[in-house]
């Protein structure tokens, strides 16, 4: 896909550009103009080809723009600049995609266990054009060949409960490192299964999504 064809794509999508960076203003999310269009394309890709693929059920545009990429970008104000990101379980490539968009200076792997998922994922970072972004096709705590590699922040999206997660997740996540893991309105059962010594690195913030105003609470626990 070329420049011209990103231009299209935003250039047909006028209130669905407004609504982009209404959203992202509101959650205090600066980007350029240029984000803003690989974003509209990506909810493109999204609602062309991973809907009829049964990988996301929203076929509303305005609706798919905030559940998959607002929610998706939620994190962004508490991630490092830099760094490696591991998005376990990403699906259609949620949150990953998104905020390797947003913030190309992070090393991002896409672990998805499903094959078709993941070659969506593939397809769509080609169409974006996108680089220091790779898709590893693998069940997590099964199969996948990551042996004693690190990330930065390790976060996952409708993956598991809190302690599954953890319990997948932790390993991989640096020293310092952040767990991070993006949650709807209720959590206090999964953070009442929480060890003491967890719930002693936990940060979480509860936002609402900018339109529909759906609660969401991000779970970070530091390494
Ligand atoms: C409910 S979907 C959520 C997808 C995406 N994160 C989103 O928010 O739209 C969960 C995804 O995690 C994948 N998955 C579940 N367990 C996994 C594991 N251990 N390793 C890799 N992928 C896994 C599933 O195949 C599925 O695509």
């Amino acid at each position: 896909m070329t420049t011209s064809s990103i231009d299209s794509v935003s250039a047909n999508n006028q209130p669905l550009a407004k609504k982009l960076a209404t959203g992202l203003k509101a959650l205090d999310i600066d980007l350029s103009a240029e984000r803003h269009q690989k974003l509209l394309l990506y909810l493109d890709l999204l609602l062309r080809y991973a809907r009829p693929l049964g990988l996301t059920s929203l076929d509303d545009p305005l609706m798919a723009l905030e559940r998959h990429i607002l929610d998706s970008l939620t994190p962004l104000p508490w991630l490092p600049d830099e760094g490696r990101l591991l998005d376990v379980g990403s699906g259609a490539g949620l949150p990953g995609i998104p905020l390797k968009i947003a913030r190309d200076t992070l090393e991002v792997m896409l672990i998805e266990a499903r094959r078709r998922r993941a070659s969506f994922m593939t397809y769509a970072l080609g169409v974006l054009d996108l680089k220091g972004i790779k898709v590893l096709r693998c069940h997590l705590g099964q199969d996948c060949p990551l042996k004693e590699e690190t990330y930065e922040v390790v976060i996952s999206r409708a993956l598991s409960d809190l302690d599954r997660f953890i319990s997948l997740a932790w390993p991989y996540v640096a020293p310092d490192g952040w767990l991070v893991a993006m949650k709807g309105p209720e959590i206090r059962p999964e953070l009442a299964s929480l060890s003491p010594a967890l719930r002693e690195k936990l940060f979480i913030k509860n936002l609402r999504l900018p339109f529909s105003g759906a609660k969401r609470n991000l779970i970070f626990i530091r390494k």
